[in-house]
């Protein structure tokens, strides 16, 4: 019986919750059953009990939170209720028991419910919106406390069926409380997007049209003789060039590749962070076999005599027939959409205006079946697809160039950005965390951004390269390859140690590390890369970029291009980060901007 690498293991004590109650008991791991993903734990009183991951929490981050747990309710009214509720109850029984405890005493219980779980919402809130919360909160509170009272005199509790359960009872009592106190406008308004982000609708509406008009005139640009900003605009192609019924199929089945070997049966399975409702969907990371055999069938294709400088000479043919996929793809995210449950909606595009959730995403996971759509797009067609254009370019320098082998330069970008990639699909866990996949939904702005924007802008330096050779001197080549070294160290280091931490913070090999509790149960680090500036990995990222595009020389600036929009592309990610972290962890991540005060790059910004 193995456990699972990057949750609880045998022996370690941890908070486990109580079949139907959100009360949490120290308990220790005993076993972890691989099929029915439950794990058996024992109670101090010698208790026995199979609980579920989600039921269990580490022990430290327990005492900051005060026990808080998500609750899984049966509506979503009744969910977006609970979830702002100070004395929020849950009465959901996920795990199976064997035997019950010992009875704890009511007084335990009731001390748990109310005052621990009010504060974190007056310390981390410092917004309009937070501050009804708390209103509403201590309203509940309030009241909560009056009939808790009620029952502290002569309430015995034990674990009875639940209908005669006195527990039960007040259970229900507190319920109904938090349900009555919220009024319906409140509860209405809960989980809809209050700030929009990106400049709004117009913003939006503004990036459906710019993004395509960009990526047009980035390849149109790239491919005169003359890449100067001082050729612009450059000449426009006849519209019936742009299509071409073949291009469009191999577009179409490189999809359908990517898609199987997306849905093969191998690799592990692993649990995303838990939604709104509680849920936590199953991910199968096998995103490093899909590189392995992709690049299988491109050499098999390549020594099969297939021109795969092709590519090269379609690529705007290539570009409008991923447009129109990731189009198509996008009117049937937001269509789709419409039929969703609340609670598997986006946090940053249900604003209730189509044109914006239309862009920035309705649905939060969109899957057909157990097929996510969203985490697909984000690591696959896209992603691979770009190294395969790289080498398409690569054969089209050669051959357009009359090069034995390759240049130098295109050599240094092919491999660098290679090396992104699979670094990308080697961590495929680590995208579970990012902003894309727990926050944004999956519109317009991630398909276009996945299936157009990846492959064919950044590209443009290979795709520049082919037309515009640079010879590289040895020395500049062992600086340029410096540059890569410590951009990718940095990244790699800073996403690997957030990782690390996120995964097990209470790993004996992490006890060095510097942290500050927050209120959610969570810590933010504050050493290592952590320490330097509040995001290194966008600081490694940016040194990455900068070494993909010097190969190309500086005569122009369009193989810039990537690394000028990334600066500002990170600068606002971070920018909405930020926002959403002061959101979460209120007054604990003003400390930490405090101890850490530079954002990305150390002494500037
Ligand atoms: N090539 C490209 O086009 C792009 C690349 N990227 C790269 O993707 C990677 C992931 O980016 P992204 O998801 O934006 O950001 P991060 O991986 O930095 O994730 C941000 C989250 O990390 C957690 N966090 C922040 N500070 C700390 C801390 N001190 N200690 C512990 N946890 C902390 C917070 O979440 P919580 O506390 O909830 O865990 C925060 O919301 C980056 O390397 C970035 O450069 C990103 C965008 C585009
Ligand atoms: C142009 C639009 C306004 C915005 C589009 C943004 C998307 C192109 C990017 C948003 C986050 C991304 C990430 C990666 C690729 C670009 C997009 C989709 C990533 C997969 C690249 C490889 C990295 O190692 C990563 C950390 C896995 C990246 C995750 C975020």
């Amino acid at each position: 019986m193995t456990m699972p690498s990057n949750r609880f293991q045998k022996g370690e004590a941890v908070m486990g919750r109580w079949p139907g109650s959100s009360l949490y008991y120290e308990v220790k791991v005993l076993s972890y059953d691989t099929d029915t993903q439950l794990y058996t734990v024992i109670y101090k009183d010698g208790t026995e009990l199979e609980l579920k991951g989600a039921d269990m929490k580490r022990a430290t981050g327990f005492r900051q939170s005060g026990g808080r747990s998500r609750s899984r309710s049966r509506s979503p009214s009744r969910r977006r209720s609970r979830s702002r509720s100070p004395a929020r109850v849950t009465r959901r029984s996920t795990s199976r028991t064997k035997e019950a405890p010992k009875e704890p005493k009511p007084k335990d219980v009731l001390e748990v419910r109310v005052s621990p779980l009010a504060k974190p919402v007056e310390n981390n809130s410092n917004n309009k919106h937070d501050k009804e919360v708390n209103d509403t909160s201590s309203r509940v509170s309030e009241k909560a406390e009056a009939v808790l009272e009620k029952n502290r005199v002569g309430t015995r509790y034990n674990l009875r069926p639940r209908k005669e359960d006195p527990m039960d009872q007040l259970i229900e009592d507190l319920q109904k409380i938090v349900d009555e106190t919220l009024s319906e406008p409140e509860k209405q308004t809960v989980g809809k997007t209050a700030e929009l982000e990106f400049g709004g609708k117009l913003g939006a509406a503004f990036m459906i049209v710019f993004l395509p008009a960009v990526t047009f005139v980035l390849l149109l640009m790239c491919q005169q003789k003359d890449p100067s900003l001082l050729d612009f605009p450059p000449v426009l192609p006849e519209l019936d060039t742009l299509w071409d019924a073949g291009v469009f199929g191999i577009v179409a089945l490189w999809f359908l590749f990517q898609a199987l070997l997306y849905m093969l049966p191998v690799g592990k399975v692993v649990e995303g962070l838990p939604l709104a409702t509680g849920k936590r969907l199953k991910y199968r990371i096998n995103g490093f076999y899909a590189v392995i055999l992709s690049a299988a069938a491109l050499g098999v294709a390549y020594y099969q005599d297939v021109d795969l400088s092709y590519i090269h000479d379609h690529f705007m043919q290539f570009a409008v027939s991923s447009m129109i996929l990731s189009s198509v793809l996008s009117v049937y995210l937001y269509v789709r959409s419409r039929w969703a449950r609340e609670g598997e909606l986006a946090p940053g595009g249900n604003s209730g205006n189509v044109i914006y959730d239309f862009y920035i995403g309705h649905e939060l996971n969109p899957r057909i079946k157990s097929f996510d759509l969203k985490y697909f797009c984000e690591l696959r067609p896209g992603l691979i697809g770009w190294i395969v254009i790289n080498f398409s370019m690569l054969l089209a320098e050669m051959k357009f160039q009359k090069l034995d082998t390759p240049s130098l330069a295109m050599m240094l970008v092919n491999g660098f950005q290679l090396l992104y990639v699979a670094d990308a699909l080697w961590h495929e866990e680590a995208i579970l965390t990012t902003m894309d996949i727990v926050h944004d939904g999956f519109g317009f702005m991630l398909a276009f951004g996945d299936l157009v924007w990846v492959p064919f802008t950044y590209s443009l330096q290979a795709f520049y390269l082919v037309k515009h050779p640079n010879a590289l001197s040895w020395p500049w080549v062992a600086v340029i390859l410096a540059i890569k070294l410590i951009g990718y160290s940095v990244f790699r280091k800073a996403n690997s140690e957030k990782n690390a931490f996120r995964r097990n913070p209470t790993d004996p090999k992490l006890s060095h590390v510097r942290t500050i509790p927050t209120a959610t149960g969570k810590s933010l680090l504050v050493s290592g890369l952590w320490g330097l500036v509040r995001h290194p990995n966008y600081l490694g990222d940016i040194i990455m970029a900068s070494a993909w595009s010097l190969p190309c020389g500086f005569t122009h600036i369009l193989p810039y291009f990537y690394v000028i929009y990334f600066i500002c592309l990170l600068i606002h990610r971070e920018a909405r980060d930020e926002k959403q972290c002061r959101k979460k962890y209120g007054s604990a991540w003003d400390e930490y901007c405090r101890q850490v005060r530079y954002r990305i790059i150390p002494g500037v910004y």
